[in-house]
C-alpha cells in the first residue's frame, strides 16, 4: 500500500451490493497475497471502494471478483472510475442515476457517484441525488435480511461486542410470518430530512500526528495504521463539519508545525448549534485533546487556541482541562450541558424533528423511561412536551448522568420527579418492575443495540408501548426480533421468553447523517393482545 498521498491518476472501483456477497477480509487477503496494493479501501452499507495506482492491480481485483461464486447470477455490481485524480477534481463521471425507488432494486444498474477527492470516497453519499432512496433501501434490506434469516431458522448476529445469536425459533413468530404485515411494518416510503445539509455535525474526532514527515491531521479511516491526511483544500471540502471545526484543525496544524516536539493524539471537537433560526450557527465549542507520548505542553496549546478563537470567531471556546467543562445546547426551551465524555446528538435540527415525532406517539404518560438517556435530553424534552411528572433515566457514562441531573434541576421542572441511574441498564433491570401500562418507554441504545437481558425484562414488564431510536439497522433488527418473537431461545444462556410479545406499529426514517450512509430509525412497538402475538 502507498504510504504517501498519490499525486497522479488513479483508478477507483466501487463494488456495489458487496456486503451481501463478498467477504471483504477474504478479498483483502487475496490482494495482499498477490502483492496488489491499493491506496484506500472504504466499506459502507452501499458499497466498497478501492483506489489502485496501476491498471494491472485493478485488473487483478476485477478478475478475482468475477470468479467469485454468485457473481454471474446475483452479483455484486462493479463500476470503475477511470482516471481518478486524487488532487484535482477532473473526473467527469458517466453517471447512472436511478429516477425512482424502483430503479434501485437488486436488478438495477449500479449507482455511480462522483468522487472528486479521497475524502468524498469516505463520505459516499455527499451530494448524491439518490441519497434518500439509497438509505431507505439499505435500512429496509438490513431489516428484511435479518428477519428473513430468522424466519428461515438461520442465525442472525448483530454487529456488536455482545454476541446475540438467535436460535431457531420454536414457533415462527406469527407476526413476521404474515408477509403482508411484514411488508407494512417495513414499508419505509419516506425519510424525514432537515433543511441543513452541511456543517451540521456537532462532533468531530481527528487524529493528530507529528513526526519527521510533518504534521498530519486526519480522520479515522485507517488502513494498516495509516490514516488519510487532509490537505487544506480537502478540509474546506469537507461539508459535514461547521466551519469553526475546520478552522480549529488548521490552527492546530499550524501550531504543531511550529512546535518542535513529536505529537500523537486525538482532537475531539464538539459544537452546539442553534437551528431554531434558519441559519445554522455554531455557538460554542468544546475541545478535548488527548495526547499520547508527547512532551508538548497541553496547557500552552489550549491557551493558544483559545486566544486565536476568541479573536477570530468571537466564539466561546471551552477546554476540557478539568472534568467540569461543558458546552450548552438549547432545545425546546430547555438547556442541556454537554461534557466531553457524554454523547450528544450529531444533527440538532433532525434530532428536534425526531423529538416531535416521538411526542406524537405518547399519550399523557405517567412515567417516561429514558433508557440510554445520555444527558437526559429525550426524557426531559418529552416530559416537558407531555407534562409528564416522572422520569427514570439510565446511562452508563457518569458525565452524562451528572449532566442529566444538573439539567433536570436547572430546567425548572416543578412537581416532577426524576431518578437518574448511572450504570449499564442490563444491571438495573429492576427499574422495569414498576413499569405500568400508562408509562412510555424510550430506548436509544448505542450502535450495538440492547443487551438481551434488557429485551427480556421489557417483555416481562407491564410496558405497553415502546419507542426504539436506532442508528444501526442491524442491531435494531436483532433487537426487534427479541421483542417481537412469539417464543424464542434468545441465546443459549438465556431462558426461553414466554411472555406476550410486542408488534411493530410504525417505522420511520430520519436523515440524521446527511452525506453519510448512516440513518436514524424510529420504531414504535405496541404490546400484542396475547402470547400468540395477536395484534
Ligand atoms: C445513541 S446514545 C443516546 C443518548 C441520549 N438518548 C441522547 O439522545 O442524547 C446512546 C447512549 O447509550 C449509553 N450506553 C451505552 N451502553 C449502555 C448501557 N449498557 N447501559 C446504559 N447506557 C448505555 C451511551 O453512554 C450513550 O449515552
Amino acid at each position: 500500500m502507498n504510504d504517501e498521498q498519490p499525486q497522479n491518476e488513479y483508478t477507483a472501483i466501487r463494488i456495489h451490493n458487496a456486503g451481501k456477497f463478498l467477504k471483504v477480509s477474504k478479498f483483502k487477503q487475496e490482494l495482499k497475497n498477490n502483492d496488489v496494493d491499493f491506496y484506500r479501501l472504504e466499506t459502507t452499507n452501499a458499497f466498497i471502494s478501492l483506489v489502485f495506482d496501476a491498471p494491472e492491480k485493478l485488473a487483478f481485483a476485477q478478475e478475482w471478483l468475477q470468479k467469485q461464486k454468485n457473481y454471474q447470477d446475483k452479483p455484486f455490481k462493479l463500476s470503475t472510475i477511470e482516471n481518478y485524480q486524487v488532487q484535482q477534481s477532473t473526473y467527469k463521471p458517466n453517471n447512472t442515476v436511478p429516477s425512482s425507488e424502483e430503479s434501485l432494486s437488486e436488478s438495477s444498474e449500479p449507482v455511480q457517484t462522483t468522487p472528486k477527492t479521497l475524502f468524498e470516497i469516505t463520505q459516499p453519499l455527499l451530494n448524491n441525488p439518490n441519497e434518500l432512496l439509497l438509505k431507505q433501501k439499505s435500512v429496509r434490506n438490513a431489516l428484511h435480511h435479518q428477519l428473513t434469516r430468522t424466519l428461515k431458522g438461520q442465525t442472525i448476529q448483530s454487529q456488536n461486542n455482545i454476541k446475540k445469536t438467535h436460535q431457531l425459533p420454536k414457533i415462527v413468530p406469527k407476526y413476521f410470518a404474515n408477509e403482508q404485515v411484514r411488508k407494512n411494518s417495513f414499508h419505509l416510503h419516506e425519510i424525514t430530512s432537515g433543511k441543513v445539509t452541511s456543517g451540521y455535525r456537532t462532533k468531530g474526532e481527528f487524529m493528530i500526528q507529528k513526526d519527521t514527515d510533518g504534521v498530519k491531521i486526519g480522520s479515522f479511516y485507517r488502513i494498516k495504521d495509516q490514516f488519510h491526511v487532509f490537505s487544506a483544500e480537502e478540509m474546506q471540502e469537507n461539508k459535514l463539519f461547521p466551519v469553526q471545526t475546520l478552522k480549529l484543525l488548521q490552527i492546530a496544524q499550524n501550531y504543531f508545525n511550529q512546535n518542535k516536539q513529536e505529537v500523537k493524539g486525538l482532537l475531539v471537537v464538539k459544537t452546539s448549534g442553534d437551528v431554531e433560526n434558519d441559519e445554522f450557527k455554531v455557538k460554542q465549542m468544546l475541545v478535548k485533546l488527548d495526547l499520547e507520548n508527547t512532551t508538548v505542553n497541553q496547557q500552552e496549546f489550549q491557551i493558544y487556541v483559545k486566544a486565536e478563537f476568541k479573536n477570530i470567531f468571537e466564539t466561546e471556546l471551552v477546554f476540557d482541562t478539568d472534568k467540569n467543562q461543558f458546552i450548552t445546547q438549547q432545545l425546546f426551551g430547555l438547556s442541556f450541558r454537554i461534557y466531553s465524555e457524554s454523547f450528544f446528538q450529531q444533527n440538532i435540527e433532525v434530532f428536534q424533528l425526531i423529538c416531535k415525532q416521538i411526542k406524537e406517539y405518547s399519550s399523557n404518560p405517567k412515567c417516561i423511561y429514558d433508557i440510554c438517556c445520555g444527558t437526559g435530553v429525550i426524557g426531559q424534552i418529552m416530559a416537558r412536551l407531555t407534562d409528564c411528572k416522572k422520569i427514570i433515566g439510565v446511562d452508563i457514562v457518569p458525565e452524562a448522568i451528572q449532566s442529566a441531573q444538573e439539567q433536570f434541576k436547572l430546567n425548572n421542572f416543578t412537581d416532577t420527579e426524576a431518578t437518574y441511574i448511572c450504570g449499564p441498564v442490563e444491571k438495573h433491570l429492576d427499574i422495569f418492575n414498576d413499569c405500568s401500562s400508562d408509562d412510555f418507554v424510550i430506548l436509544d441504545p448505542p450502535r450495538s443495540g440492547l443487551h438481551p437481558k434488557v429485551l427480556k425484562a421489557l417483555r416481562q414488564s407491564n410496558a405497553q408501548q415502546l419507542v426504539y431510536v436506532s442508528c444501526n439497522p442491524k442491531s435494531l433488527a436483532a433487537d426487534l426480533y427479541g421483542l417481537t418473537a412469539i417464543d424464542c431461545e434468545y441465546v443459549k444462556s438465556q431462558p426461553v421468553f414466554q411472555s406476550i410479545p410486542f408488534c411493530i406499529k410504525e417505522t420511520k426514517l430520519f436523515n440524521m447523517f446527511v452525506g453519510c450512509e448512516h440513518v436514524e430509525t424510529v420504531v414504535v412497538l405496541q404490546r400484542c393482545k396475547d402470547a400468540e402475538g395477536t395484534i
